[in-house]
């Protein structure tokens, strides 16, 4: 039989047999069905016409092998990487499931519970919902439980029998304390991002969901990767799984470039100064760091270079959040900084994909390097602010991310993959760029440096590991650095006005703003695009000044022979980091035509932007 292009290669970990059964069915494959579509899977036809709508015209891999089985009624434990396709995969059957039944029964009951690890992750599964049932009229109705919405209107959407309820652990057991008869008719759960949710603290949360679920559920865990934590829940939810372990080479390979540079502290912002002050990176970029005060750090940096960027953490109020990623996924923003403050920790795996604790630090002094410095009084109070649901770097599906600048690296490979897996997604094009401080480095600028990087260099091993393991490749990005430095007396400048004051002052104002933002966004500002540019998240700090001599990028400052010189990958003669062309941001374009501005300028008087605090 045909097939498409994948690797032909049977993985080589063993697979996961269970202790409580002996009929599980283990599929390794890297292999899909060239002859494989949609309608093959005998589908209701209206949700033919959603998947149509998507764009989607042939499954992938991890769609391919997983709807027939759970179309049969199989429990499956599906390993696919990520932006593979997984959520399409158990949305199917579970709609086709509801379509099926309501064809003989008028009874409105919830039998599906979609259970995933963070806010943001349910508002995406739930928009997905709604694109693929797009033609089931009122058959299907689904309620998206972790949404910021009081409980009292949450149990009067409860109360209509929603089909399906997407949420988080917690979420869900508040729910089902209140009312138990909420599950008593679930014919399925799902558990998306199997390998997260336990790492998000919510074990307890799963063990009082488990106690509330009917016997003979069909039950499908989805995850990027097979560890301990699986196992866990597989043992608490599964009966007979079929287990999936699929490898899409084409998937993962094709589209992913990963780069990484050595560089000093200060020499992370003079790279970010010049890779975007001079656009080198073509599309949208998020760039992760280590904690909520090193995102303002590199937000009130780039200002004052004129370059806009929005910071996401988990202190923000939870709608401001979900609308900052809507709108980054519309195009409105080109630059998102989000701090991995729920890093994906847990588990390493070994050569053999066997689970290993993570490394800690082994001196006393590594562990000093790994402490923060800042009192632990205040941080508890700080860390109370912040949301566990909270996480970007997992589940999230950009539209056409360009990158992902690891501008302080992870601490674990697994925390890498997550990352790198919001670009290049379902065939597309992306870049990963990490910055790497090598320790003799970090113990230059330690005060200034973000102390997980103290490990940078061990980490980055580990790193390479796993991703060797997968068949990828991190090449070192060669920046030419003598063109690079004749940029360095500007980012000194520009790094001389980021204070702690500022920082501080600017988290704070960022947090007054987007709690009052949040009370304002309502569905009328998305249907009111005009009222919407009043609420853009990107907006200046007004801490540091919008210096109108950096603003503006001399010609005796520009590489000769274009911007490519400045760029040069290891062993290669490629250009810039060039990617996809992203659409043009209609919202800007708009206000341009409005206000009558050109594209090159936004009208803005640095004169009147500098508010005249401290610097
Ligand atoms: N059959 C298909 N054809 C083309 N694109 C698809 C298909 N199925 C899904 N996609 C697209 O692929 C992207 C990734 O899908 P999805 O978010 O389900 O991945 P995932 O495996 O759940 O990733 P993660 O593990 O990071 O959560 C989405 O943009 C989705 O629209």
């Amino acid at each position: 039989m045909a097939k498409r292009k994948h690797r032909d290669e049977e993985d080589p970990a063993p697979a996961i047999t269970t202790t409580t059964t002996t009929t599980t069915t283990a599929i390794t494959t890297t292999e899909v069905d060239a002859n494989a579509s949609f309608a093959t899977f005998g589908l209701d036809p209206r949700l033919l016409q959603g998947i149509a709508k998507q764009n989607f015209s042939h499954p992938t891999l991890v769609q391919a092998k997983a709807i027939p089985l759970a179309l049969e009624g199989r429990d499956i434990l599906a390993r696919a990487k990520t932006g593979s396709g997984k959520t399409a995969a158990y949305l199917l059957p579970v709609l086709q499931a509801i379509l099926k039944r309501k064809e003989t029964s008028e009874e409105k009951f919830t039998s599906a519970l979609i259970l995933v690890p963070t806010r943001e992750l349910a508002q995406q599964v739930h928009k997905v919902i709604e694109s693929l049932a797009a033609y089931c009229g009122k058959h299907v109705r689904s309620i998206n439980l972790a949404q910021n919405i009081s409980e009292k209107v949450q149990q009067s959407l409860l109360s209509e029998k929603q089909d399906i309820i997407v949420s988080t652990p917690s979420r869900a057991l508040v729910h089902i304390n209140v009312s138990k008869s909420l599950t008593s008719q679930l014919t399925h759960l799902v558990i998306d991002e199997a390998d997260l949710v336990l790492s998000y603290g919510y074990e307890d949360d799963l063990q009082g969901v488990s106690k509330a679920l009917p016997k003979g559920l069909q039950t499908l865990l989805m995850s990027a990767t097979l560890t301990t934590e699986v196992e866990t829940l597989k043992s608490l939810f599964c009966r007979n799984p079929a287990i999936l372990r699929l490898e899409d080479v084409d998937a993962e390979g094709e589209g992913l470039t990963q780069y990484c540079v050595k560089c000093s502290e200060d020499e992370k912002f003079l790279l970010l100064y010049v890779i975007f002050k001079l656009k080198l990176i073509k599309g949208k970029t998020i760039i992760f760091v280590g904690d909520i005060d090193r995102s303002y750090r590199v937000k009130l940096f780039l200002e004052q270079f004129g370059i806009r960027s929005c910071v996401l953490n988990s202190e923000l109020p939870v709608n401001s959040r979900l609308h900052i990623v809507e709108e980054f996924n519309k195009n409105v923003y080109e630059i998102v900084i989000a701090s991995d403050e729920n890093e994906v920790l847990g588990d390493e795996e070994d050569d053999d994909g066997n689970s290993i604790p993570t490394p800690k630090p082994t001196t006393s002094q590594e562990q000093a390097e790994s402490e923060p410095t800042s009192k632990p009084k205040k941080r508890k109070k700080a860390r109370n602010r912040k949301d566990k649901e909270y996480g970007i770097s997992r589940g999230l599906d950009f539209n056409n991310l360009a990158c992902v600048l690891n501008f302080d690296l992870p601490t674990t490979s697994k925390s890498y993959t997550h990352r790198i897996g919001r670009t290049a997604r379902a065939h597309k094009n992306g870049i990963s760029l990490s910055f790497v401080i090598p320790t003799h480095l970090f113990s230059k600028h330690k005060p200034t440096t973000h102390p997980t990087c103290a490990n940078d260099e061990r980490t980055l091993q580990r790193i390479r590991k796993s991703q060797t393991k997968l068949g990828r490749e991190i090449k070192p990005y060669a920046f030419d650095m003598a063109q690079v430095d004749a940029f360095r007396y500007r980012m000194d400048d520009a790094l001389r006005a980021v204070t702690k004051v500022a920082v501080r002052e600017a988290r704070m104002r960022e947090l007054r703003v987007e709690l009052m933002k949040s009370e304002r966004l309502k569905r009328h500002f998305e249907e009111n695009p005009g009222d919407l540019l009043a609420l853009r998240h990107d907006g200046e700090s007004g801490q540091v000044r919008v210096q109108a001599h950096l603003r503006h990028v001399p010609e005796y400052l520009l590489p000769k022979g274009g911007k490519s010189g400045m760029l040069k990958p290891a062993g290669g003669a490629v250009g810039h980091v060039g990617l996809r062309k992203v659409r043009e941001n209609r919202i800007r374009k708009a206000r341009q035509k409005k206000t009558g501005r050109g594209a090159a300028g936004t009208g803005r008087d640095p004169v009147k932007m500098y508010r005249g605090g401290k610097r």
